[in-house]
Formats: C-alpha cells, sequence, structure tokens
C-alpha cells in the first residue's frame, strides 16, 4: 500500500520505517528540512534502538521524505503523527494538528480519488470527527463519509524499544465509522498482524480508539504512582521494598511490569496526556480524583529525593553529579525528564550542578545551557559531593570504583539500580 505519514519526530519516523520493513511503500511529509534531509541520505533523525538499520536499509526504496504535501496525492492513506503538546492549564494543544490538517486538506483538493487520514497522533475524544474533519472538508472542499474518510490508530511504541514495540504489538486498535474505511485500515495493519501473530485486533469507533490511549496511559501512569506510594511507605517501615514489589507482582491480575519504584514517570507521554484527560475530564464536569492523586505523587518524588540527600549533604554550594538526564534510558528523549525538576531544586538551592547521560547531553543543553556537563560518569562523579541516579541505564548500575574519585561518597539512588554499597554513603529513594 501507498503510506503518507505527516510529522517525522519519534513516532512518525519510527512507524514510516517499520511500515516499509512490512513492505509498504512510505513517504513522510515534515516541514523540517534538515529532518528530510536525514532520513533521505538513509539516516535516523532520532536516537531508537534498530531504527538506524531499518532507514538505511529501506531509504531511497520503500520510504521517502519530503516537505512537499503533493507527496500524499499519490498515497492510499495518510497518518497524522503531528505532536500535541499540553497547554498551560493541561489541555490538549491542537495547533500543530490543525496546522497539518488545513495543509492535508488544501492537498486533498487536488486529490481525485478515495483517501482515507487516520490520527495516529494521541489526542482526546471528539477531537478526530469535530476538530480534524471540519479542517479537512473546509480546505478539501470534499465531504467526509463520501469523497473521503476519517479514522484514528492510536500508538502504544514505547521510546528506547520503539521498533520492537511496533513490529510486534500487544494490540492494534483500529477506530473507524466506515467498512470502506475499516477495510483500508486493516490493508494497512496485515502485513504487520501476519508477522505478529499474537497481537491482538480491535475494531472500534473513533472516540473510543482515541479514549483507548488515554486510558491505557493513564492507567500505566496510575500504577507507577501508586507503586511508588507503597514503595514510600515501605521505606518509612523500613521493609525491603523491591521483595514487596516482586511479590505483589506475581499475582497475575496484577502483573509485573510497571512495578518500577523510583523518581518517578517522565516522557513526552504521560505527563502530558495525564494533564489532557484530566483537563477534559473536567471540562465535562466530572473531578478525576485517582488521576489528579497520581500526578500528586509523581510531583513528590524528586522532592523526597532531595529531602534524602540534605539528610547526608548540604546542596548550598556543593557539588551534585546527576547521573542520567534521558527522562528512561535508551533514548536522548529529555521532555519532561524527572531531572529537571530535580536540577531546578537543586540550583535553587545553590548546588553546583554536573550532568551526564550517555546519549541526552546535547538535548539537555538545550534546556540547561549553562549546566557543567561531564562526558561519562566517571568524570561527573570525579570531586563531586554528592550524585543522584535519575535514569536507570545499565552503565550506572555496573558503577563501582568511579565512586571512590567522589570528594564525599553520598549516592542517592532514584531508580533503584546501583549494584555497590559498601564504602560509599548509599541511600535508596525507595
Ligand atoms: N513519542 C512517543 O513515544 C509517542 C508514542 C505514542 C504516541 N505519541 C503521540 O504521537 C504524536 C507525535 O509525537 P512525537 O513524539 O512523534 O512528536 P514529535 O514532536 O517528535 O514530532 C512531530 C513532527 O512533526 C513535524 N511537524 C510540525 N508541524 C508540521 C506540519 N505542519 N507539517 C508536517 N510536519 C510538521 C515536526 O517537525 C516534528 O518532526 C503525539 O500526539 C504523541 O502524544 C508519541
Ligand atoms: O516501572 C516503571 C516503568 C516506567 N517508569 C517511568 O515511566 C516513564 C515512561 O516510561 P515508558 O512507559 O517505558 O516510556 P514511554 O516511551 O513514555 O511510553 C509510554 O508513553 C507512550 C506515549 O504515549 C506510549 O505509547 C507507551 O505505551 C507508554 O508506555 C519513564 O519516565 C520511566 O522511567 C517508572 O518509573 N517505572
Amino acid at each position: 500500500m501507498e503510506i503518507s505519514i505527516i510529522g517525522s519526530g519519534y513516532v512518525g519516523t519510527t512507524i514510516a520505517a517499520c511500515f516499509a520493513d512490512v513492505g509498504h511503500n512510505v513517504v513522510n511529509v515534515d516541514i523540517d528540512e534538515e529532518i528530510v534531509e536525514t532520513l533521505n541520505s538513509g539516516n535516523s533523525p532520532i536516537h531508537e534502538p534498530s531504527l538506524d538499520e531499518r532507514i538505511e536499509e529501506h531509504a531511497g526504496d520503500r520510504l521517502r521524505a519530503t516537505t512537499d504535501y503533493d507527496a500524499i496525492l499519490d498515497t492510499d492513506v495518510t497518518f497524522l503523527a503531528l505532536s500535541t503538546p499540553s497547554t498551560d492549564d493541561g489541555h490538549i494543544d491542537l495547533s500543530v494538528m490543525e496546522a497539518g490538517a488545513k495543509s492535508l486538506g488544501a492537498t486533498l483538493a487536488e486529490k481525485d480519488d478515495y483517501h482515507l487520514v487516520v490520527t495516529k497522533s494521541t489526542v482526546v475524544p471528539t477531537t478526530t470527527e469535530e476538530v480534524i474533519a471540519p479542517i479537512l472538508e473546509e480546505h478539501s472542499g470534499k465531504t467526509v463519509g463520501e469523497d473521503f474518510d476519517v479514522g484514528m490508530n492510536p500508538e502504544f511504541l514505547r521510546e528506547g524499544s520503539a521498533v520492537d514495540d511496533f513490529l510486534d504489538p500487544d494490540k492494534v486498535v483500529l477506530g473507524s465509522h466506515t467498512d470502506r474505511a475499516a477495510e483500508r485500515l486493516r490493508g494497512v495493519f496485515d502485513p504487520l498482524l501476519e508477522r505478529a501473530p499474537d497481537a491482538s485486533l480491535v475494531e472500534t469507533g473513533i472516540r473510543e480508539a482515541e479514549m483507548i490511549k488515554y486510558a491505557n496511559n493513564a492507567f500505566l501512569a496510575a500504577k507507577i504512582s501508586l507503586v511508588n506510594d507503597l514503595a514510600n511507605i515501605c521505606k518509612e517501615y523500613e521493609v525491603d521494598t523491591d521483595e514487596v514489589l516482586d511479590a505483589i507482582g506475581l499475582d497475575s491480575r496484577i502483573g509485573s511490569e510497571f512495578l518500577g519504584a523510583g523518581v518517578g514517570w517522565g516522557g513526552s507521554c504521560f505527563p502530558k496526556d495525564v494533564a489532557a484527560i484530566v483537563a477534559a475530564a473536567r471540562d465535562v464536569g466530572y473531578e478525576p480524583a485517582m488521576l489528579d492523586a497520581a500526578v500528586e505523587v509523581n510531583d513528590n518524588q524528586p522532592v523526597r529525593m532531595l529531602d534524602i540527600l540534605r539528610d547526608h549533604a548540604d546542596p548550598d554550594g556543593a557539588r551534585i553529579a546527576v547521573l542520567g538526564l534521558a527522562f528512561k534510558p535508551g533514548t536522548d528523549d529529555v521532555r519532561n525528564s524527572r531531572a529537571i525538576p530535580l536540577i531546578d531544586a537543586l540550583l535553587d538551592a545553590g548546588a553546583d550542578v554536573v550532568g551526564y547521560d550517555p546519549v541526552a547531553t546535547e538535548n539537555f543543553r538545550d534546556k540547561f545551557p549553562d549546566l557543567d556537563y561531564a562526558d561519562s560518569a566517571e568524570s561527573a562523579l570525579d570531586g563531586a559531593d554528592a550524585a543522584l541516579v535519575v535514569t536507570d541505564w545499565d552503565e550506572f548500575a555496573a558503577l563501582d570504583d568511579e565512586f571512590d574519585a567522589m570528594a564525599d561518597a553520598v549516592v542517592v539512588d532514584g531508580r533503584n539500580i546501583v549494584t555497590r554499597r559498601e564504602g560509599i554513603v548509599y541511600e535508596s529513594l525507595v
């Protein structure tokens, strides 16, 4: 099938390379010329395991990129993979989606045959039908349900394992309103589902597909917050948190995944998606008490981490190493990383902060240009008065002699991964 994807960020790039991998012809449309050039030269614009190989293999063949929306004219289906950030009050900001839909609509005016437009971005229920479809109609002069259809296909990939998650998913959710749209969407996913026979196919309505995405993320974020609440109680009672969490994970109704206690959830999705569904709930007069509590617990974990640091070292004037700037291991994405509130608070407290991350330093530098950055964990620790472990990169779990070069070997572990305990003042957050 001929597929166009508007937006070539984390999601657009990954799904383009994977769709090409299962045999489709794919074109990415992005307004960023650098991204387009990078893709066309066979390279990945983002750091994501096993994405480079796929782009290198398919670029110039089944995969290409352009800034020209006319590329969609030769395709059967267009996915909108544009960002949906938060406004200051937590609502979803649709301005990027609206701009993309306008350009897409204007281009669709030139298309003679049927087309399907699928929202891949995370949007609150009714957005596809009540915001995107009317813009497409207005700018194309065409009628939804007659000349073209809209659909919704939420994405569940995680950064750091995006390619594997996309090609071997637990489920594929396809939201549509017409048989024609449902059939075309199935055609897109059939080759993928053949390769991933264990994946469940969920065919549903458009607003249900939109809500499934929020319910999924809200549930996972709340699960981590509940785990952190319980882990905080364990710590106060000097109960071994790991043993408790390992044991509850054996109950198949609870499950062993997403029981990682620590400094909490960040990233480009959980914070903004929980905020968006909370704001959307209030818009219709519902108070989402559980989700409010999940956010409160999450916001408080970095505060608890600094309190623990203060038990062992005064941050004022101290050199503090922050190990991990990415929001999770395996990615260079720093959006809503837990390192951000921690470093803000450390700087407010008068600390001299040195940050280190294996791949995310340059992205973090955009947010904190004046921070001191080390090029290895070893050099970050050298002469430091304390270290905070914020991201669970494997290389931090392997640290050992490096702690001996610290001025004061105080380590507060926000991910419970450091293995060495002797000879250092070690405290885990949970
Ligand atoms: N990042 C993830 O892991 C993830 C996973 C699942 C779902 N999502 C959702 O997918 C959506 C996209 O997220 P992302 O992380 O890929 O965003 P992103 O910011 O990484 O990528 C968006 C891309 O769109 C491009 N763009 C902006 N305006 C444009 C326009 N008018 N026309 C064409 N291109 C334009 C930008 O240059 C950028 O490359 C969001 O709704 C997000 O919530 C993200
Ligand atoms: O047990 C855990 C698991 C995760 N985290 C943290 O939670 C955040 C999110 O992690 P993860 O879910 O692995 O990464 P994302 O790439 O943000 O993926 C989430 O957000 C995506 C965007 O919507 C969805 O597609 C995915 O299904 C959903 O897992 C990170 O800060 C992790 O450190 C924990 O604190 N404990």
